[in-house]
């Protein structure tokens, strides 16, 4: 196989690659599916297109007895049937069945090309960058996960490559800061732990005004692909974490990336052949198994999520949530995306209030991550986001008192029963004869309220 890194040479390069590699084993072949599995497009658009619920649950596989669920070829190597290799699979390393099965599966849910499963979303991440030389120019934002935060610092600080966080919700401040030196713009959006919403498709188009050879990666986590298809949106590379909703159980750790380029497909496939990061057979089958059943839990995470956010609004907090017609981006919001996802924050106005909230749930798991079935509570300046140093988070206005909720799955009135217990507890509400509001602790906003829900 060609061992020389994929170049970004222009429209013709795969097809020169390909012929190199057409001379070199003339028994592949390399426009259809018996191919080498990872440098192949993964994509089987050769049929019908079903609802997306629909195709999250129907694959078409070749196992040769027909499995229903793609066997885990739990195998390092694959036999080969001639002294010159050549045969669809050699090392896992370099691709494995059950990872192929997988990648085409997200693929085609993701309206995408190729896709590629990875061992973690920063796995995918390190990946992405790894497109980057020095002295090139990274546009991002001021809220971003606290290890894509961390990341970028390494790459600034050893790599020479030039970051500047500005305010990704605006995109005219996004469009001063990019330039013909702009190789990479890199979004979130819903972003986490903010909420802030990112015009995906006004900065997809400012960046290739400024430079055509830049990309475009977005990091889809907070949503999914249920949720959000980036790649439609103008995005040259979509990314997210397969640890969140995509598996739904917090059993595994996953990355997975997409783009509908197939030159930029290699490119982004060297690194996990190169590095070793491609994602482990059985990780590999529990990712299948969880993808299957994303429809159905996130229709519930999300529509108990806004129980939820209008449950705390109603109570006088600030909440943060773009299911809420009172989150500013809501429209915008609705405009990229089918649905809020399940992840919202509030502030309480007094970090020790939040952190006894906190530790007053007893459904609601003091965790990090999001997407899983159970519903999880956390304090991001000291837990998801803690590795964003005190004075960074100040600069950008991160409230430390922030509390964040990923909703799980469960019965919502128990949830919000859990919770009205906790915010009791905690004092961080004023209780009146039929129901309670948020005490005015400075950032709490104030309302008056009629509801007698719990008491
Ligand atoms: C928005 C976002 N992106 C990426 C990641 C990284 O994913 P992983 O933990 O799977 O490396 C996380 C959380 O960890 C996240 O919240
Ligand atoms: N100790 C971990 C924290 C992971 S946070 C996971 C998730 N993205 C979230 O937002 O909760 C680290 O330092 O990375």
């Amino acid at each position: 196989m060609d061992e020389r890194p994929p170049s970004d040479g222009g429209d013709d390069g795969p097809r020169k690659s390909a012929k190199a590699l057409g001379k070199a084993f003339s028994n592949i072949d390399l426009d259809g599916h018996n191919l080498p599995p990872s440098p192949a497009p993964s994509s089987p658009r050769n049929g019908k297109r079903y609802a997306l619920a629909t195709e999250l649950v129907y694959t078409e596989g070749t196992d040769q007895y027909n499995a229903s669920s793609q066997p885990i070829y739990q195998s390092a190597t694959f036999k080969q049937t001639s002294g010159s290799g050549g045969n669809e699979y050699d090392y896992t390393r370099s691709g494995n069945p059950t990872r192929t099965h997988l990648e085409r599966h997200l693929a085609k849910i993701m309206c995408a090309e190729r896709a590629l499963v990875v061992t973690s979303g920063m796995a995918a991440l390190d990946v992405i960058t790894r497109l980057l030389r020095p002295g090139d120019e990274v546009v991002t934002g001021d809220d971003l996960y606290g290890g894509t935060n961390r990341l970028l610092k390494y790459l600034s600080t050893n790599n020479e490559i030039i970051v500047h966080h500005v305010d990704t919700t605006d995109p005219s401040v996004v469009q001063k800061a990019l330039s013909s030196r702009t190789a990479m713009v890199l979004l979130e959006t819903p972003t986490n732990p903010l909420i802030k919403i990112v015009n995906i498709p006004a900065i997809a188009k400012a960046t290739h005004e400024a430079n055509f050879k830049a990309l475009v990666a977005v990091d889809n986590t907070m949503l999914s692909p249920y949720l959000q298809n980036p790649l439609e949106l103008g995005a040259d590379i979509v990314y997210e974490s397969g640890t969140k909703y995509l598996s739904g159980h917090h059993d595994l750790m996953a990355g997975v990336l997409a783009v509908n380029n197939a030159a930029l497909g290699d490119r982004l496939y060297f690194p996990i052949n190169a590095s070793g990061c491609g994602l482990a057979p059985f990780d590999s089958w529990l990712l299948m198994r969880g993808i299957k059943t994303l429809k159905v839990r996130m229709e519930q995470q999300q529509s108990n999520a806004l129980r939820i956010a209008e449950f705390l609004e109603a109570h006088g907090f600030r909440v943060r949530y773009p299911g809420l017609r009172s989150h500013p981006q809501y429209d915008l919001h609705n405009s990229m995306a089918r649905g809020a996802g399940a992840v919202l924050s509030f502030e309480t106005g007094d970090i020790n209030i939040s952190e006894r909230i906190v530790e007053s749930a007893k459904l609601w798991a003091i965790s990090v991550s999001f997407g899983c079935v159970n519903s999880l509570i956390s304090m991001p300046c000291r837990m998801s986001h803690a590795s964003i140093d005190a004075k960074t988070r100040r600069e950008r206005a991160m409230p430390e008192d922030i509390i964040r909720l990923c909703v799980g799955i469960e019965d919502a009135d128990d949830l919000i029963e859990d919770l009205s217990r906790a915010l009791v507890l905690a004092g961080a509400v004023n209780l009146t004869p039929n129901s309670f509001s948020a005490a005015d602790h400075g950032k709490a906003k104030k309302v008056d309220t009629q509801s007698n829900d719990i008491f």
